[in-house]
């Protein structure tokens, strides 16, 4: 039922739009999608316009918000618009800052950074958005890790903070790329690859992945660069890169054959099989997973202990071991990422990000 019982009246709408533009919480993309479909269906009726092309990502997702509400009549609109802002409205002002903004360190905007016990936390801080790997916070974890080589402690832990230990690649990484300029792009993104990738082939110390909720793509494939893996019982573990017209990188072309053999890794990564949490540690991709209720503090007790090692034995072996592979490993990096370069711009890859987004549009 509408909250503005008479309906909405022109001036109702115009101190609407205005509101909107005070909100402080980012409504996100879907919300803004629908505003923007009710504003275009209030000033102008229903959609009037061609369908954008394929490569014009965010037209074709406003062009399809708009589309989906037909012929809804232009006052319903209005009243859907004003009644969407207030409810935003009210949500705005009754949110809390979060607590764990106060925790951060400074210098990371996407990540918790944190040391104690010699072990350096590296927490990614995007839980509303699954932990998706946005490009900053794909640079930010390169500090991070850069700065833990070189800090004191004695191990260095990757987790997710939230439901989800990673959604993988944010999918709007692929937005806002103009028509001309999708190969410079694709490039600069393997570019990126490499050098995210490269940080977890050189890391001299331990490093343990603490998966916390479900993990896909990249947050999978890079685990085979990890010396431990701890999941809880909830985690799942995806690589839908076929689904995604994309191919494997993170060197799991190279390390999940060897972990788990031909035909498991196949499955994964051919098929996008999802895992749970017991079927990757049968698989050799996790070391040992521990139900959700005790997942922190059974993994953080036995962290503590491990942290108290011998470092210099410690980080002397990880490179012993990594020292082996390190030239293939670089080598597996480079040639996953030019196959990348070339699916980002394949149809198959924009008609996957394009039908994700028009999930987000569907009103
Ligand atoms: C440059 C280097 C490139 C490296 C190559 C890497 C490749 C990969 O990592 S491929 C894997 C990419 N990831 C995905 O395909 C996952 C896409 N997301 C989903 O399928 C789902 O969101 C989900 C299964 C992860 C969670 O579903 P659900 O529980 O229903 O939650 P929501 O979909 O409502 O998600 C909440 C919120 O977060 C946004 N979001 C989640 N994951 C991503 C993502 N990967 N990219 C962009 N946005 C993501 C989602 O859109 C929702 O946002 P709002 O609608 O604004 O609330």
């Amino acid at each position: 039922m509408s909250k503005t019982a008479m309906g909405a009246s022109q001036k109702d709408f115009e101190s609407a739009m205005n509101q909107v533009k005070l909100l402080k919480k980012d409504p996100g993309n879907e919300v803004k999608l629908k505003l923007y479909a009710l504003y275009k269906q209030t000033t102008e009726g229903p959609c009037n316009t061609p369908r954008p092309g394929v490569f014009d990502l965010i037209n074709k997702a406003k062009w399809d918000a708009w589309n989906a509400l037909g012929n809804l009549p232009k006052e319903t609109a209005r009243q859907n618009y004003v009644d969407l802002v207030s409810d935003l409205s009210s949500s705005d002002s009754s949110s809390q800052v979060k607590p764990e903004a106060d925790r951060k360190q400074p210098g990371y905007e996407t990540l918790v950074v944190t040391s104690e016990d010699s072990i350096t936390k590296i927490m990614m801080n995007r839980p509303a958005k699954k932990n998706a790997l946005t490009v900053q916070m794909y640079r930010e974890i390169m500090l991070a890790l850069e700065a833990a080589s070189k800090d004191d402690s004695t191990l260095i832990v990757l987790t997710g903070n939230g439901d989800y230990y990673s959604s993988g690649n944010d999918l709007m990484n692929f937005m806002n790329i103009p028509p001309g300029e999708m190969e410079k792009e694709a490039k600069n993104g393997a570019i990126l690859l490499r050098d995210f990738v490269g940080c977890f082939i050189d890391f001299p110390k331990p490093l343990v992945a603490v998966i916390n909720g479900p993990a896909v793509g990249i947050s999978v494939t890079i685990l085979g660069l990890f010396d431990l893996v701890y999941a809880s019982d909830r985690a799942t573990f995806h690589t839908p890169f076929t689904h995604l017209g994309q191919s494997p990188e993170g060197c799991s072309s190279y390390t999940f054959p060897k972990i788990m053999g031909q035909a498991k890794a196949a499955e994964m990564l051919m098929f996008g099989k999802k895992l749970t949490a017991r079927e990757a540690c049968a698989q050799g991709l996790v070391t040992e997973v521990f139900p959700d209720s005790t997942f922190q503090k059974e993994v953080w007790t036995r962290l503590k202990a491990y942290s108290k090692l011998p470092r210099n034995a410690l980080h002397i072996s990880k490179q012993s071991i990594r020292n082996l592979e390190k030239e293939k490993l670089h080598a597996v990096n480079a040639g996953e990422n030019s196959v990348l370069q070339e699916r980002w711009l394949s149809d198959e890859c924009m008609n996957a990000v394009v039908s994700f987004l028009s999930r987000k549009a569907k009103l």
